[in-house]
């Protein structure tokens, strides 16, 4: 991977060299990782003459202390509602105005709840400059009536751009922090690959390049959903052992959905920042398990009076958003439309949880096929019972 990226970071200085245009970054969206992602992406636009020195990033405009909370980020450096203890580079500009923030701009960085993203690509279509790029930081799945699709199909089918992903072991607060961390890019062009990489590479925040984005995007997607199982193994208390029986489960459903769905998915992949590093982080330290956590609590204490998921999302995030929630959603009812619901019997039971009242204690209800020595490959083992 090293001498890929070292040919084409050489690639980009002599196209640069000749060419002399530098790069121009719109970030699209600043909660709480788009706020840090912008503070790696502002020094390194700082740094390197491939990328032009100002970065600008859509915030969605709304009132913190009766100010515009893009004011306040453009006079304090501080996104004091999604990151509110550290500073951005000043060369990082917020614009409230979405078609305004991309003006100029020759690299976009999406990073938006999921949810967001077709409707915020409706918005930019035909607003976008010659030749764009985008890459996607999303950790999300959509579907339509041909079956899931990642953040970068998205893009691709509402502004018709190529769009590579990063994905990875990646808490905001703590990159924010200056805390060592990986994450991993996928791509279909190894030169953009290239660029994305100059973009985010940092002694602190180390990036691996991997040929195709299926495999970083639905890691990311779906390890949401098995951190909802993490919280509700705290809920229960039931300790570090049945967490890691919990992550190790989810992980070969991790694998087998990507597998099911998608072509240009390399076993490899789960070893890289995106796959089982994600998922340890999220099931550990992550948004999702923490409110599962209080949902499963919540559930035990309180039985049928217990709190809603848009309850404890809206006391505990203060306008941060769960993602594993919808992905449950939709991964279950893509799985019941294919008639794949007897494949993922984890998934499927965290769907239960979370929505139609199966007991919480169920989350280590597994099914006897998971202990199979087969299960990985899904070659079918014959075994006799005693
Ligand atoms: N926060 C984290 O530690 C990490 C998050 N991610 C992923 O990055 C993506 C973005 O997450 P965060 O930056 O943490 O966001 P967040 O969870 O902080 O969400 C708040 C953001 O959503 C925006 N928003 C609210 N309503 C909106 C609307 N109608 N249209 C557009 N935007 C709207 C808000 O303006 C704010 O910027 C998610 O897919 C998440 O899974 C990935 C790695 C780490
Ligand atoms: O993706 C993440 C860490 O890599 C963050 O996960 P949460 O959204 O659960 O906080």
């Amino acid at each position: 991977m090293a001498s890929i990226t070292a040919e084409a970071l050489d690639t980009l200085e002599k196209t640069f060299a000749t060419s002399g245009r530098s790069e121009k970054v719109a970030i699209i969206g600043a909660g709480n990782w788009g706020s840090a992602a912008a503070m790696i992406i502002g020094r390194n636009c700082k740094k390197l003459d491939i990328f032009d020195d100002d970065v600008t990033v859509w915030c969605l405009e709304e009132k913190v202390d009766g100010g515009n909370l893009t004011d306040i980020i453009n006079s304090t450096h501080v996104n004091v509602k999604y990151l509110p203890d550290h500073k951005l580079p000043e060369n990082v500009r917020a614009e409230p105005d979405l078609v305004k923030s991309v003006a100029g701009a020759t690299l976009l960085v999406f990073v938006l709840p999921h949810q967001f993203l077709a409707r915020t690509c409706q918005t930019l279509k035909g607003n976008l400059e010659e030749g764009v790029k985008a890459i996607s930081l999303i950790k999300g799945i959509d579907f339509d009536d041909s079956g899931p699709q990642l953040m970068t199909s998205v893009i691709k089918r509402e502004l018709g751009i190529e769009a590579c992903a990063l994905s990875g072991a990646n808490i905001a607060n703590e990159i924010a922090a200056g805390k060592f961390c990986e994450s991993t890019i996928g791509y279909e062009n190894k030169e953009t690959g290239a660029l994305f990489f100059a973009l985010f590479n940092e002694p602190n925040f180390r990036i691996s390049l991997v040929p195709g984005t299926a495999a970083v995007q639905v890691f990311g997607a779906i390890k949401n959903i098995v951190a909802l199982g993490a919280g509700f193994c705290d809920a229960l208390d039931m300790g570090n052992n049945t967490k890691a029986a919990l992550m190790r489960i989810g992980l070969i459903e991790m694998y087998r959905f990507a597998t099911q769905y998608f072509k240009d998915v390399d076993t490899m992949t789960m070893v890289e920042s995106c796959g089982m590093a994600d998922l340890i982080t999220t099931c550990m330290g992550g948004r999702n398990r923490r409110v599962a956590e209080a949902y499963g609590r919540s559930r035990l204490e309180k039985g049928d009076a217990h709190r809603s998921w848009e309850d404890l999302e809206a006391e505990m995030l203060n306008g941060q958003k769960l993602q594993g929630t919808g992905a449950a959603k939709e991964v279950f009812a893509i799985l019941t439309r294919d008639k794949l619901l007897d494949k993922f019997p984890f998934l499927v039971t965290l769907y239960k949880i979370a929505f139609e009242g199966k007991p919480i204690a169920d989350v280590v209800n597994i099914p006897e096929e998971h202990f199979l020595p087969s299960v990985v490959t899904g070659v079918k083992t014959t075994v006799t019972s005693a």
